[in-house]
């Protein structure tokens, strides 16, 4: 887990930050058991159905507010029916001091409040297309955090899914925060290096990513 090249935080694009090895193997360990609960329910985890029929080779599993292409809401329609765990306040501290690490400004990461969480799970043949994360109402930052295998996270530009983009690595442990400018990147995973993770994580294949995000729904919005 610890890097023998040290790997330095960047800023990718105005707003983008990766910051390489950011949790601890303790944090990462306590992630893990975290979001293997949740995956058991109340609405376990599935891969998401797309509206014309293809089904996403990730896994996901919502904490806070469900996400269904492409809305939210607070209870899984499209999976059982069950109302989605809360989102834990020890999560939106995480989530703040994720947001301080990566811009440094100590107002904007107090305000930050997330309140829900995709939680993907990467087998070594899982990837994810370039999309915009764009069905949330509020424009602040996304909060990415992974463990377990290493992929490659293609980060874009906000116009078109295509290039000009930058493939980088994102191994067990680094944070990634996108805001500001750089909100709706295209982003998304061409490929998982299968068997890369350390296992004292809990994870002994796979990759976990957790993207902490900002609604910005109320429930009388959401009419339920
Ligand atoms: O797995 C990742 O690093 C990115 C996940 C993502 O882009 C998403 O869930 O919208
Ligand atoms: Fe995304």
């Amino acid at each position: 887990m610890t890097a023998l090249i040290p790997r330095p935080a960047m800023e990718l694009a105005p707003g983008a930050v990766h910051v390489p090895g950011w949790l601890t193997p303790r944090q990462q360990r306590e992630l893990v058991a975290a979001c293997r609960a949740w995956a058991t329910g109340p609405v376990p985890i599935r891969h998401t159905r797309l509206p014309h029929g293809g089904v996403m080779s990730v896994q996901t599993v919502c904490i806070g507010w469900h996400w269904q292409p492409y809305k939210y809401t607070r209870t899984a329609g499209d999976v059982n029916g069950q109302r989605v765990a809360e989102f834990p306040r020890w999560m939106v501290e995480l989530g703040r001091r994720a947001l301080l690490e990566a811009y440094g400004d100590e107002s904007t990461s107090t305000r930050y409040t997330p309140d829900t969480a995709l939680i993907n799970f990467y087998d070594g043949q899982a990837r994810l297309g370039m999309h915009q994360d764009k069905d949330e109402r509020s424009t602040a930052p996304v909060v990415s955090l992974s463990i377990g295998d290493t992929c490659v996270f293609r980060v874009g530009n906000t116009e078109t899914r295509t290039k000009p983009y930058t493939d980088i690595e994102l191994a067990s442990g680094d944070l990634f925060v996108f805001g500001g400018p750089s909100r709706y990147i295209y982003h998304g995973v061409p490929k998982v290096y299968e068997g890369t993770a350390d296992p004292v994580t809990g994870l002994a294949s796979g990759r976990l990513n957790i993207t902490m995000r900002v609604t910005g729904l109320t429930d009388r919005e959401a009419g339920r």
